[in-house]
């Protein structure tokens, strides 16, 4: 099975995913798109990567058990799609720790408000799974993981942790303005 681990930029997805290399494969969108060639372009130290020749390549680890970690990993078909979310408040402090153009960092922030990737998640697979990491630590988080890997792999949905938990919007209440392009 192919499970996907994505979500916005800054929402864990590294950290989790190296707690989980001791116990699964684990690999990134940008080391097989680097293996079999399928950088096309890199902008403002962002990929651009051919999804259609990745996805193909990705169908080839279906005999296997495999994590796929990236923001663009739920776009690859993927069988069960794991979203890391954020409050934007955090992941605005954790964005500004990389040299991302103010733009770049906007844009980003935008997205996670609103709920861009699961959005993109829930129109690709059926199984899809959200946990808000705000409160967790990377170990909690990577538990969680775990957890519904392991029921996925049994043909058990994972009853908690299903879409519908996170919203930003709701959250910033007044603030969400900051947070917008407006
Ligand atoms: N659950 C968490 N609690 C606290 N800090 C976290 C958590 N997850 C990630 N971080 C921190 O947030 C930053 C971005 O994490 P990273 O794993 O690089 O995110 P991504 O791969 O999604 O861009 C890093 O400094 C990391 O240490």
């Amino acid at each position: 099975m192919i499970f996907a681990l994505t979500g916005t930029p800054g929402t864990g997805k590294t950290s989790v995913a190296r707690m989980l290399s001791d116990i699964y494969d684990v690999r990134s969108v940008k080391e097989i798109a680097e293996e079999n060639d399928c950088i096309i372009d890199v902008e403002d130290d962002s990929l651009v990567i051919d999804i259609d020749s990745l996805s193909e390549i990705v169908r080839q680890f279906r005999q296997l058990d495999i994590v796929i970690e990236g923001h663009l990993s739920h776009l690859l078909s993927p069988d069960v799609v794991i979203v890391l979310r954020c409050n934007p408040k955090v992941l605005k402090e954790r964005l500004l720790n990389r040299n991302w153009s103010e733009e770049k960092i906007r844009e980003n922030l935008e997205a996670e408000v609103l709920d861009v990737i699961l959005v993109e998640s829930i129109e690709e697979v059926d199984r899809v799974y959200e946990i808000d990491t705000t409160d967790r630590s990377v170990e909690d988080v990577a538990k969680i993981v775990v957890e519904i890997i392991e029921f996925e792999k049994r043909g058990i949905e994972a009853k908690n942790f299903k879409p519908g938990s996170v919203d930003w919007i709701s959250v910033l209440g007044d603030e969400v303005d900051d947070f917008l392009r407006i």
